[in-house]
């Protein structure tokens, strides 16, 4: 895998933005956002749209930030700072949906936009807690996916949105072409969930192109934020000015050497981790000039 390119020491990184919940234990959401943005060689800009109390072993609650801060997060940091790509990641309510829909709009992020972005359709924790209001789920199929240039439901995610029980790669391709048709201009379905297999492979799909990626599945509990940290790099490697197809092929391999590198946390499921980048030999020889 060619690795994204680290600044030099002193340079402006490329900039992404994360439209996130956070996660107090440090697993997943925007923390599990911003360590791999930065070993992918990304200044990590953050809107947060909610604050969760979690740990390794679940959410016990959360609190939502109020629409409008939400949006002028977005706003503070796209005029000041410049973004090349953005994502979504828990976003809670439909209210806070429209926020992020009208600044998106605003500035230019999404498929419509000049900017591209990443929706990861965020609606439980993996222990099943749930991280957006059931009546929600309608902003997330007619609002959020519409926005996306890339699109990464799990398969829980899947079937609340498009009622969809993927089993396999008839279903999981009917999936794609459903998330493609509700607007998303590249459908990404992950496979992460398919626990019998002995593979774990997701699809992207465009309207025309069906590309699997498949890589062996790794023997973990440890996989909290895998799903972050995919889009979390798809978006990175977005900004690096990768195209939907190289973005994702880099960001499943990066994901899978996370897996591999996870670590045990607390008394639940531990995070995966980007860590292993920093004791790679070639660290410097990925520099941009
Ligand atoms: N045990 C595993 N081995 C290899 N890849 C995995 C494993 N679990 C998840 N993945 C991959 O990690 C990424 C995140 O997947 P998933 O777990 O489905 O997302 P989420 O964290 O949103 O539930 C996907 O590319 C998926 O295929
Ligand atoms: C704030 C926040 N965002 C996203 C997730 C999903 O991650 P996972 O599926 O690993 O629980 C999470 N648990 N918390």
């Amino acid at each position: 895998m060619e690795l994204l390119p680290l600044p030099r020491t002193g340079r402006t990184p490329v900039r992404v933005l994360t439209i996130a919940g956070t996660d107090s234990g440090g697993g997943a959401g925007i923390q599990a956002d911003s360590r791999t943005m930065a070993l992918c060689g990304v200044h990590a800009v953050v809107a947060v749209a909610a604050v969760t109390v979690q740990n390794t072993v679940g959410v016990s609650r959360f609190h939502e930030i109020p629409p409008d801060v939400v949006a002028d997060q977005v706003r503070a940091v796209v005029g000041d700072i410049g973004i090349g790509a953005a994502k979504t990641g828990m976003l809670a309510s439909t209210a806070i949906i429209d926020a992020v829909a009208d600044v998106c709009g605003e500035v230019g992020l999404g498929r419509a936009g000049s900017i591209p972005l990443v929706v990861d359709p965020v609606c439980a924790s993996m222990h099943g807690d749930s991280l957006l209001r059931p009546d929600a789920l309608d902003a997330v199929r007619h609002t959020l996916i519409p926005l996306a240039t890339v699109v990464t439901p799990n398969l829980d995610e899947v079937r609340l949105i498009t009622g969809i029980d993927v089993i396999d790669d008839t279903t999981a391709r009917r999936a794609a072409e459903l998330l493609h048709h509700l607007g998303a201009q590249w459908a990404l379905v992950k496979g992460g969930h398919l626990r019998g297999a002995a593979t774990s492979t997701d699809l992207l799909y465009d309207g025309d192109r069906m590309i699997s990626y498949t890589r062996p599945r790794v023997a973990t509990g440890n996989d909290h934020g895998a799903g972050d940290t995919l889009a979390a790099a798809i978006a990175s490697a977005l900004a690096h000015g990768r195209s939907v197809p190289e973005a994702v092929e880099f960001a499943k391999e990066w994901v899978s050497r996370c897996l591999a590198a996870a670590y045990d946390l607390g008394a639940g499921h531990g995070p995966v981790s980007p860590f292993w980048r920093l004791s790679r030999p070639d660290n410097r020889a990925g520099c941009s000039e």
